[in-house]
């Protein structure tokens, strides 16, 4: 997942003392950890290591020690880290303290998968509109929430407290989508279309492109290959979070 970075990042802009200027690549891998965390709260683990917490979350631990320095944990030699305490930083710094509201913007293929899963409310998102342009969709229901269409979304994003809108309707469409969820006040837009939208200071973009990842991947198959075409070629693994 890459990031268009607009102006200031909320909570940066001004940002009070006590909240950290944390790097992207562990603002990227936060949530990472908290997955990982709630796994070993469900499993009745009250503390972890930092090489235990690193190997659940997939990353190297001085990788991990460092980015959980910034937030002020650097749990207690011989015991680690208290796992209770860490999902409640995390999740503070996240902001996912409170469960925010979404609007999704295009529901045909994607969009009607990503509507339908369950999966959101569990990691501190309600999605509270479903919007599209075709009248054939309208009115349907997708998991309890009824498709309405975009021209109710202005009205929706002020009355329902909306700040996330998601965008999965054509390339062609996408821009003038994210015009109309900025004009109504959202400030981060998730976009699955592939392009890039251009929106003021002040708003942040992220973009997930599987096609991306997936000629990621081919690269190193491709370089795997040539490796291997080496005499006496060696090859090493590479692991990586889609969205890091
Ligand atoms: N990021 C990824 O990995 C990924 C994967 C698959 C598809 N996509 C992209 O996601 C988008 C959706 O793909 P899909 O297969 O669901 O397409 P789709 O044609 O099935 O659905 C698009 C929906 O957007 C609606 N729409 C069009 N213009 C609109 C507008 N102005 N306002 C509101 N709704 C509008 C259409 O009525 C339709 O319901 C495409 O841009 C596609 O390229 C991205």
């Amino acid at each position: 997942m890459s990031q268009q970075r607009q102006g200031n990042t909320p909570g940066n802009a001004g940002a009070v003392p006590a909240f950290p200027d944390l790097p992207e690549a562990t603002i990227a891998r936060l949530p990472e950890y908290l997955r990982a965390l709630h796994h070993l709260a469900e499993s009745g683990s009250e503390t972890v290591s930092s090489e235990g917490l690193a190997t659940a979350a997939g990353v190297n631990s001085a990788k991990l020690r460092k980015d959980l320095s910034h937030l002020g944990s650097y749990g207690t030699r011989g015991v680690g880290y208290d796992v209770a305490l860490l999902i409640d930083q995390i999740e503070y710094i996240l902001g996912l303290d409170q469960r925010r509201a979404v609007a999704l913007v295009g529901v045909g293929n994607l969009g009607h998968a990503l509507a339908g899963y369950d999966g959101f409310a569990s990691r501190g998102f309600r999605i509270v509109g479903l919007f599209d342009a075709d009248v054939e969709r309208v009115g349907k229901t997708i998991n309890g929430l009824p498709v309405r269409h975009i021209d109710e979304l202005g009205r929706a994003v002020v009355e329902e407290g909306i700040t996330i809108g998601v965008i999965a309707t054509p390339a062609g469409a996408a821009q003038g989508v994210a015009d109309e969820l900025v004009a109504a006040g959202v400030t981060s837009i998730l976009n699955f279309a592939p392009c890039v939208l251009s929106v003021p200071a002040g708003v942040d973009v992220r973009k997930v492109d599987l096609a991306i990842e997936l000629q990621i991947l081919s690269f190193h198959e491709h370089r795997k290959a040539s490796l291997t075409a080496l005499p006496g070629g060696r090859v090493g693994g590479n692991q990586e979070a889609v969205g890091s």
